[in-house]
């Protein structure tokens, strides 16, 4: 997936406008996320396997908030001959319209249905895998239960949903380690202070993580039985609840 190199938040500005999906940030998606997210590359292989697993034939698929594509393709690639469809959505048409071509770029026998449009306004159905890939801390916290028990309803049996997040702390003295950490990754990987506190200020009105127990406690309270993190990197996670 060919990306160019993130340089957003190089330049000082003087009023920093909230973080959004737009245009400038889809053309450089890829070199950002892998530069930010600990593990992302990792967390991607992996929901390929888990795919491999869980994924049932006849059954849908859905990638909520599928940005440039990078985990419908991972899921793709390994589910094949199961008569599946993938719906991978997104809201920002950037998006979209860079993921169509990414699809585009491999052959496959799984179609996928790319939806412009909001992840709470679409019907979940037949799924036996569902994906959120640091899509859920964007939404507002008031609509998050809303959406768990939506995706609950519409899993099979046996279905998985993957949900990888930035995480909160309650301990004062964890969440000042793990974002030291966090933010040392992020200079290991070329950004600069600058770059680094003018992203922080654009994502502190729009990005609302949670903590682990209350990601536990409300896929729970959705009716999920089976729950555990999978992975963590500093403040990073990847979770799984089977129904
Ligand atoms: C951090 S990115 C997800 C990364 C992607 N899942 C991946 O694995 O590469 C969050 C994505 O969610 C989308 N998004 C945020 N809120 C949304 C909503 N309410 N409905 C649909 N998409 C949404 C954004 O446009 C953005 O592309
Ligand atoms: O916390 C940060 O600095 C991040 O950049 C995190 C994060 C994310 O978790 O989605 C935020 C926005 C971009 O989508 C890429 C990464």
């Amino acid at each position: 997936m060919n990306s160019s190199q993130d340089t957003i938040y190089a330049q000082a500005c003087e009023n920093i406008s909230d973080f959004q999906f737009d245009e400038k940030v889809a053309g450089v998606f890829n070199d950002m996320i892998r530069r930010s997210v600990p593990g992302y590359g990792q967390i991607i292989q992996t929901l390929g396997e888990l795919a491999h697993k869980y994924v049932t034939p006849k059954s849908h698929v859905y990638d909520l908030g599928c940005s440039l594509g990078a985990a419908t393709l991972s899921i793709r690639r390994n589910i094949g001959s199961r008569n599946c469809t993938i719906i991978a959505v997104d809201n920002s048409q950037s998006m979209i319209e860079r993921c169509q071509e990414n699809l585009g770029a491999y052959v496959s026998d799984t179609p996928v249905d790319l939806v412009c449009g909001d992840i709470r306004d679409i019907k979940i159905e037949n799924a036996s895998m569902v994906v959120l890939n640091f899509t859920m801390q964007f939404l507002a916290p008031n609509d998050r239960d809303a959406l768990v028990n939506k995706i609950y309803k519409g899993l099979k049996p046996g279905g998985i949903l993957v949900l990888s997040e930035k995480l909160n702390f309650e301990d004062s003295s964890i969440q000042g380690l793990l974002d030291d950490l966090h933010l040392d990754f992020k200079r290991a990987n070329g950004y600069s202070e600058l770059e680094i506190s003018q992203k922080r200020s654009s994502l502190e009105h729009v990005m609302k993580p949670d903590t682990l127990l209350q990601h536990e406690m409300r896929l729970k309270t959705q009716g999920f039985t089976h729950f555990n993190l999978w992975f963590q990197c500093f403040n990073f996670a990847s979770m799984v609840a089977i129904k």
